[in-house]
């Protein structure tokens, strides 16, 4: 999918802009504040529903104004799809996707998968679990087609689950609800483990590309004990549960573990090239999107050459060109992104919030 449109309102500084873009690069160039991460916010938003960079849709929202909105038109089989979305300081959201209203977040992020690397993406690294749950889980999301409702489910059984711990006299008490929450955990956990090991794959190979002088080895990790049986361990795990008041083993706990020759990668990379595996891992997932689904996936970077030798950058803008895909690049000089432009990219100047074709 690409957008060929996007047009955007009241969004940070931006008042009102409306882009005709190119199928290939967009360069979103402009000095320090001008507001070249609010259109790649923009588009985030068409994604996600909600920004990359504030939960609270409240700063988002141009300062004095009720609303923010973001249109595009998505080409979709030969079509042009209007989807929009638009967040209102009360935390409301409205979804429009063709001329329907009310449709869910959800459903715009099935039709716009995208990946996004910014200079603060090292989290996807040096974070918790918790950073890299949503990174395999996006992947997954957009293969099986269940997952969303499958994964809801489990989230809301592992509530239920919890404050029934907190009352509970016995395990007894539990077992109806693990009855249902157990084979929906072992499908989340097989979805995901098929999904990182073929990604595995994808991730040696641009890895060997960008880090050639590291073995970097990922593996995942279910959220419980190898080998053990996961009804079992919670029905064993029931006193250890009660005592600390919540599930501790679960898929709720899964994580995908990152190493250079057994030790973990931020303790051996610089910084240029954590981002530079954090670029391998988001282009792996967007390249097994597209074999997996034919559905090629929209990439964000933001603040292109932060960390990046020139070698660097154009290795990654050879690499972004393989994918065939729509990008959105900012960056605060034209020089900045020489690598990357060709006859298909557009250049775009930020300047104060109004955004022009260069
Ligand atoms: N809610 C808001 N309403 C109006 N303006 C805002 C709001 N929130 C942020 N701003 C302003 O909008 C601009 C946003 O800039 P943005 O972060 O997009 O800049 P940038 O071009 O990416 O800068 P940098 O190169 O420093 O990353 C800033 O000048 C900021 O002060």
């Amino acid at each position: 999918m690409t957008l060929s449109r996007l047009s955007i309102h009241d969004l940070r500084n931006i008042e009102a802009c409306d882009l005709e873009l190119s199928a290939g690069f967009n360069f979103l160039i402009g000095a320090n504040g001008s507001g070249k991460t609010s259109v790649l916010e923009a588009v985030y938003y068409l994604g996600h529903g909600r920004s990359f960079r504030s939960q609270l849709t409240g700063r988002v929202i141009r300062h004095q104004q009720d609303s923010l909105t973001v249109h595009g038109r998505v080409g979709q089989s030969g079509t042009l799809l209007p989807v929009g979305l638009r967040k209102h300081r009360d935390g409301t959201t409205e979804v429009k996707i063709g001329e329907e209203k009310g449709q869910k977040l959800f459903q715009l992020a099935e039709i716009l998968p995208m990946q996004l690397i910014t200079p603060e993406g090292f989290e996807l690294l040096t974070g918790g679990p918790k950073c890299r749950r949503p990174f395999i889980d996006w992947g997954v999301f957009h293969v099986e087609p269940g997952f969303y409702a499958c994964w809801s489910r489990v989230k809301r059984l592992t509530k239920q689950r919890n404050a029934l711990l907190k009352t509970a006299r016995s395990y007894r008490e539990l077992s109806y609800w693990d009855a249902e929450l157990v084979p929906l955990c072992l499908q989340i956990d097989s979805w995901r483990r098929a999904y990182v090991e073929k990604l595995a794959i994808r991730v040696n190979a641009l890895c060997q590309a960008f880090l050639p002088e590291y073995e970097i080895s990922l593996s995942y990790s279910r959220g419980w004990e190898k080998e053990s049986d996961y009804a079992e361990l919670l029905k064993d795990n029931y006193l250890r549960d009660q005592q600390l008041g919540y599930t501790v083993s679960g898929p709720h706990k899964a994580d995908l573990r990152l190493r250079v020759s057994g030790t973990p990668v931020e303790d051996v990379l610089s910084r240029g090239q954590l981002k530079l595996l954090v670029c391998a891992l988001r282009l792996a997932q967007g390249l097994q999107l597209t074999e997996d689904t034919g559905k090629p996936s929209i990439y964000l970077i933001d603040d292109f050459a932060s960390e990046l030798d020139s070698g660097r950058r154009a290795l990654l803008a050879t690499q972004l060109k393989v994918t065939g895909a729509q990008v959105f690049v900012s960056a605060i000089s034209a020089e900045q992104v020489t690598e990357m432009r060709d006859e298909n990219s557009k250049m775009f100047v930020v300047e104060n919030g109004k955004i022009t074709a260069g």
